[in-house]
């Protein structure tokens, strides 16, 4: 890929996350639950939520180990989806992610892994 895909790669992924970030946010401040899935999801509560991002996981690992890769495609952005509702109930933004991920380019997992205090290891 040009470093002109790339960048403009990068600008599409930040725009959708970031219009799907301000629908969320607006559905749970406004949302009507027989209209919207989202501002059914928040009336619910954060449990509800947990529950969906840990289902949309679990069929994560079931395309994967199906070797099928459109559902695997699917189900992530279901995980995706689902995981930027469970921010959103933290008041958490998703570009937070992003930057979280940028934070972190050419940084080796590995390095990165061994810098970390003994008690801040998984
Ligand atoms: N990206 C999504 C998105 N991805 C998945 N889903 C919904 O997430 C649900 C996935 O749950 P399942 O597959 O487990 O289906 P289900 O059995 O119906 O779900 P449960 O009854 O078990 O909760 C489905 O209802 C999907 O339609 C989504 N719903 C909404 N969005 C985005 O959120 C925006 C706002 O949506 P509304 O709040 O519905 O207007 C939309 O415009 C989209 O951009």
């Amino acid at each position: 890929m040009s470093t002109d895909n790339t960048a403009a790669g990068a600008s599409l992924s930040r725009d959708v996350l970031a219009h799907l970030g301000d629908v969320v946010a607006q559905r749970r401040a406004e949302g009507d639950p027989d209209k919207s899935y989202v501002a059914k999801l928040f009336a619910k509560g954060l449990d509800q939520i947990l529950k969906k991002v840990g289902e949309e996981a679990t069929e994560v690992v079931i395309a994967a180990k199906d070797g099928a890769p459109d559902k695997l495609v699917y189900e992530v952005a279901d995980l995706w989806f689902h995981s930027i509702v469970a921010l959103a109930a933290l008041d958490v933004r998703p570009e937070r992610v992003l930057a979280e991920l940028a934070r972190r380019e050419g940084l080796s997992g590995l390095e990165e892994f061994a810098s970390r205090q003994p008690q801040e290891r998984p």
